[in-house]
């Protein structure tokens, strides 16, 4: 991360929550009324040794109890209302930036920038929001109110004073030392446990593998390993961060019966009431309350910061999305111009100074063997990822000129592995929108032939399904994909192997959807390995090694092929690995 960019990621966290400035200060002023109130309890019980019992008085009891249960009945609306006031400033906090921590995630993870970052970062968010509307982040807000407390005791007898003083400096001390030695302590806790919990799910949702392949004694002991290792982190952590707090309370009971003890002998001097030593070992334990609170709930404190940190990480690499001038629908004209891309967090490039143009009505397969770099031109097309050099053009413009959600809707993508989100068919052909046009979901399953297939199940276009596709097959979640691919009429369709699970009535359709594409003026990519997909391609690229090899109309391409095989043969050496 550059200093800059960390600099940036703080100041828009510093933004959202200074927007709530102002709700800070609200609570601030009434945790002094709830400080100064809580003076309640010391000065009553002064005044019931000193005064009641002294003159024997009735009716001063009543008075002051009378006016007790009003103060303390006042402390407790402030009190509860500071608490609703600080939930809803992290309530605040998170709603502001959980659609941009979200976005931000989203791309990261597709990106060569904190992508670490992105794994945790809704997790850090609520870490944040949890703390601010914790009793702990309260605690820091009494704090600054000790010196009140102890200016009653120092006014009770100046000895008592430095007593408390010299207590509390010893508890800050711990607390201090609890930070410095359970922060590594946590920092693990906490990555065990992500990473646990990580290893966990994913053995879930791929439960039907992991049982088929015999692998539950495996998976089983490496989550186990994982848990064992985040249960010792976190054994470690809570044994140290326990330990403190077990310390430190019995260190403040201890104090305050110092303090009562020290207290009598200045009765006994008769330096002092009975009502001030009482209420001095009192005023001493309201002092020290938020001290303790605040090391009890340590852990709620360095999980925040730990996320606040990722955040900064992560906004600051992941800028916001600059508005874009908005462009006419483009014609369908692709063109790429020495293009070369790096998978994200990777330092060698899968496709390399690739260039090739595709016109309006065109459809080009573009071949090689595995590891070629299709699957690489396709996410680069569709600009998932960004090319590190090059330009990648639609209609003339690049693609970074489109804003990204108005060029998702230009481009029909049907990825290698189709995966489906937990909704009906009919959500998930209409790309989840919230509004889906029922006309354009049944045009699109039509045109990617799966109109019969839905409507032959039991629910037809409302049928529920998960992400792995519950109840559809192979063939039909590839269908139900390309009418994804196909909805809401797009510009060009980028489709990966979009006949690996077909038969041959789904191969016919996915070429009569093809036709049918560049009839309508659109252009169309293939990246293929059989040759049924490329039937409809007018041109043919080919790659390997991440290399342009061959550009051109597809039976040249193809005749230059079986021409250079004829020729490896004929000298004896290898074939090629075209497929
Ligand atoms: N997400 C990724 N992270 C890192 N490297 C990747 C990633 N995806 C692909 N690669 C690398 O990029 C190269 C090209 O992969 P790509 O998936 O584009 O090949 P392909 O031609 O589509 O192969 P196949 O025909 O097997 O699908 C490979 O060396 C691969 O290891």
């Amino acid at each position: 991360m550059t200093h800059d960019a960390g600099a940036i990621g703080a100041a828009e966290l510093r933004a959202a929550r200074n927007q709530s400035l102002w709700l800070f200060w609200a609570v601030a002023i009434f945790s002094l009324i709830v400080n100064v109130l809580m003076l309640t309890g010391p000065l009553y019980m002064l005044n019931v040794y000193d005064r009641v019992l002294g003159s024997r008085s009735v009716a001063t009891l009543v008075a002051l109890s009378v006016l007790v249960v009003f103060l303390y009945a006042m402390m407790g609306l402030l009190d509860m209302v500071r608490g609703r006031v600080m939930n809803r400033i992290a309530a605040r906090f998170q709603a502001r930036l959980d659609q941009r921590v979200f976005s931000a995630a989203l791309r990261a993870s597709s990106g060569p920038k904190a992508r670490a970052e992105a794994a945790t970062a809704q997790r850090d968010l609520e870490s944040i929001q949890r703390l601010i509307a914790s009793p702990a982040l309260m605690a820091s807000f009494d704090l600054p109110f000790a010196p009140l407390f102890f200016l009653g005791i120092f006014i009770f007898h100046p000895i008592l004073g430095f007593l408390g003083l010299a207590g509390a400096a010893v508890l800050i001390v711990m607390a201090l030392a609890n930070q410095l030695m359970t922060r590594k302590q946590l920092e693990e806790a906490n990555a065990t446990s992500f990473r646990s919990e990580q290893l966990g799910t994913q053995i879930r949702q791929d439960s039907d593998m992991v049982q088929a392949l015999g692998m539950r004694g495996a998976a089983f002991g490496r989550w186990n390993e994982a848990r064992s290792r985040s249960l010792t982190a976190s054994i470690d952590a809570t044994d140290t961060g326990g330990g403190f707090s077990a310390v430190i309370k019995a260190f403040r009971l201890l104090l305050q019966s110092a303090m009562l003890g020290l207290g009598a002998y200045l009765v006994l001097q008769g330096e002092m009431t009975p009502g001030a030593m009482i209420a001095g070992s009192i005023l001493l334990g309201r002092a020290l309350a938020p001290i303790e609170m605040i090391v009890n709930q340590w852990p709620s404190f360095q999980r925040a910061r730990e996320g606040w940190h990722r955040l900064t990480v992560l906004l600051g690499e992941v800028r916001p999305e600059e508005p874009r001038t908005t462009l006419p629908r483009p014609r369908a004209r692709i063109s790429c111009e020495q293009v070369t891309v790096l998978p994200p967090g990777e330092s060698q490039a899968a496709l390399r100074m690739v260039s090739f143009v595709v016109e309006p009505g065109q459809a080009v397969g573009v071949i090689g063997p595995s590891g070629a770099g299709k699957s690489t031109l396709a996410r680069a097309v569709t600009g998932l990822w960004r090319p590190a050099a090059g330009k990648i053009r639609l209609d003339g413009a690049s693609l970074d000129q489109y804003d990204p959600d108005v060029l998702g809707s230009y481009v029909g993508y049907l990825p290698q592995q189709v995966t489906l989100f937990d909704g009906t068919i009919k959500e998930n052909i209409a790309r989840m929108s919230r509004s889906p046009d029922d006309a354009e979901v049944v045009r699109a399953a039509k045109a990617a032939a799966a109109h019969e297939m839905i409507l032959k199940l039991p629910d037809g276009y409302d049928t529920p399904v998960s992400s792995k596709g519950g109840r559809l097959s192979g063939g039909q979640i590839q269908r139900i994909g390309l009418a994804r691919a196909l909805y809401g009429d797009p510009v060009f369709l980028v489709l990966d192997e979009p006949n690996s699970n077909l038969d041959n009535a789904g191969s016919t359709a996915l070429n009569q959807a093809i036709r049918d594409a560049k009839e309508a003026g659109k252009c169309v990519l293939i990246m293929a390995h059989r040759p049924a997909a490329i039937a409809e391609c007018d041109l043919i690229l080919m790659i390997e090694g991440g290399g342009r090899r061959a550009f051109g109309p597809k039976d040249e391409v193809l005749r230059e092929m079986v021409q250079n095989h004829r020729e490896i043969a004929a000298s004896g050496g290898k074939g090629g690995g075209v497929s």
